[in-house]
């Protein structure tokens, strides 16, 4: 973005139209309600001629371009590859009506960033276009990567469908440039995984992976613990302590439900992401963080915003280079593999022979639809290893069993006694801690801080053993 004498962003939006009333249709979409940030200025420039248009992107800085299908000297999609093959990093938005849905696909195909259709509608169409300026900043700032670095192999992301297949290729395309990815998918489809592959094949990957779980913050220290604070800054602050956020510093923080940060806090946490600095509580500067940053949710962010749960101006800088990662029943081919992956690896966990997979259990794994995705496919497999003996296989019985519970509490299945002392016992403590914090929370309605006192536990050590029961159940 290029900044005015009131240094003000500026960011120019190319129309390329040859229709006079389709170009007052779009004006008219973007006059009341122009997608941009409180310091940003927007200018819109039209060309009715894809040539025309070429010149104007070699001559003005050109932040986005919005093309018509049908344009007297080419088509939209021979001008997006003109300003493709000239190399201007800058993304392109086609628009076209219903009936030319099939040259908006092909657009897509040849690389447009996204598309707008005609007769415009303000509540789709003004995200978008403001999506696509986000992009731009990032193309824009983006330093080209001198040696094209070669893509790693994804061993620890196992799948084989083409929708994860998608993911896998954003993850190289976000983890290229330095800026903040939301990943969206139910609860245990890999969205964690993800942000780490990310940072593993990013810049960052030097630096630390710094985890926050947002749906962990009690209010009254959550600035702190997000921040940092400074000596004397309130009682009980002894010393100055860093924040979780400046821990992650050079690397990258991954904000895991983001959608449950307390309102409060939205506003501060945009301006770190904006801005790149914390301030820590009672301190009066600001301090620069270099982190990354990737947030995560399983919840409608923009339902959140329209019920006022969520800010709209968080929501628009998070909502840019976004993952969705499918639901497991909805990419039923990666259960096999995932299924054999998490056979090899527990029966090596536990040092027992692999097990071979009956294809009645294959059906039988098939068939279920997992509301609770990888994670539960994992868990599954990991006590049906547990219990095969031998090279015995792992067959449909031992599946359904385990699927409907049967086999559920180690202390009723006595599966416990079947696995070496140390191992035995940790399943049996991990047991414990789960139900204990459960009971703990539920009986103080989810109050952490009086879970934790009627424990007779400081709130830390709580904390960490709710976090830890979390990620295991
Ligand atoms: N494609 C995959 N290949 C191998 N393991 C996977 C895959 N997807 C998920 N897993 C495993 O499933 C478990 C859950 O994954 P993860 O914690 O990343 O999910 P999540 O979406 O972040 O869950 P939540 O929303 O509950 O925090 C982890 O053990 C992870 O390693």
């Amino acid at each position: 973005m290029r900044m005015n004498a009131v240094e003000q962003k500026v960011c120019t939006l190319l129309l390329v139209e040859s229709n006079g009333s389709d170009v007052e249709l779009f004006l008219r979409t973007l006059e009341q309600d122009l997608p941009r940030y409180e310091d940003e200025q927007v200018e819109i420039v039209i060309n009715a001629t894809a040539e025309g248009a070429l010149r104007r992107l070699r001559e003005q800085p050109i932040h986005l371009v919005i093309t018509g299908l049908r344009l007297p000297d080419m088509t939209g999609i021979q001008l997006m590859d003109r300003i493709h093959d000239a190399e201007h990093r800058i993304p392109v938005l086609v628009t076209g009506c219903m009936d030319t849905l099939d040259g908006i696909v092909e657009a897509m195909r040849h690389g447009a960033f996204d598309y707008l259709v005609k007769p415009y509608e303000r509540v789709t169409a003004v995200p978008r276009i403001h999506r696509a300026m986000r992009m731009s900043e990032i193309l824009l700032s983006s330093v080209p990567i001198p040696q094209p670095r070669q893509p790693q192999p994804f061993n620890d992301i196992v799948c084989v469908s083409p929708a994860m297949r998608t993911v896998t290729g954003l993850i190289d395309a976000v983890a290229k440039v330095s800026a903040t990815a939301l990943i969206v998918g139910e609860t245990g489809t890999g969205k964690e995984l993800i942000a780490k592959a990310i940072h593993e094949r990013s810049d960052e990957r030097t630096g630390p992976f710094q985890v926050i779980d947002c749906t962990m913050f009690a209010e009254g220290t959550v600035e702190s613990e997000l921040f940092g604070h400074v000596r004397g800054a309130f009682t009980g602050a002894i010393a100055d302590k860093r924040g979780l956020i400046e821990s992650g510093s050079q690397g990258t923080v991954f904000l895991d439900e983001i959608g449950d940060i307390p309102l409060a806090l939205q506003a501060k946490l945009l301006r770190v992401l904006e801005e790149g600095e914390v301030r820590a509580v009672g301190s009066t500067h600001p301090k620069k963080v270099h982190t990354r940053f990737i947030a995560a949710t399983n919840q409608d962010l923009a339902e959140k915003v329209q019920k006022g749960e969520f800010r709209k101006d968080l929501y628009y800088r998070l909502n840019v280079m976004v993952i969705r990662v499918p639901a497991l029943r909805d990419r039923k081919e990666d259960i096999p593999v995932l299924a054999r992956y998490f056979i090899n690896k527990y029966a090596n966990d536990f040092g027992k022979p692999v097990p071979e997979l009956h294809p009645s259990a294959v059906t039988e794994l098939i068939a279920h639809p997992w509301p609770g995705n990888v994670r539960e496919l994992r868990n599954v497999i990991e006590r049906a290893v547990m219990l095969s003996q031998g090279h015995q296989h792992i067959d449909a019985q031992v599946i359904v069993s385990i699927l409907q519970g049967v086999t559920k509490d180690p202390w009723v299945s006595g599966e416990y006694l079947l696995l070496p002392y140390s191992q035995a016992k940790e399943k049996i403590l991990e047991e414990f801690n789960r139900r204990y914090i459960s009971f703990k929370l539920a009986n103080n309605q989810g109050n952490v801080t009086r879970a934790a006192v009627e424990a007779g536990l400081p709130r830390p050590y709580f904390h960490e053993i709710m976090r830890r029961y979390r990620r295991a159940a």
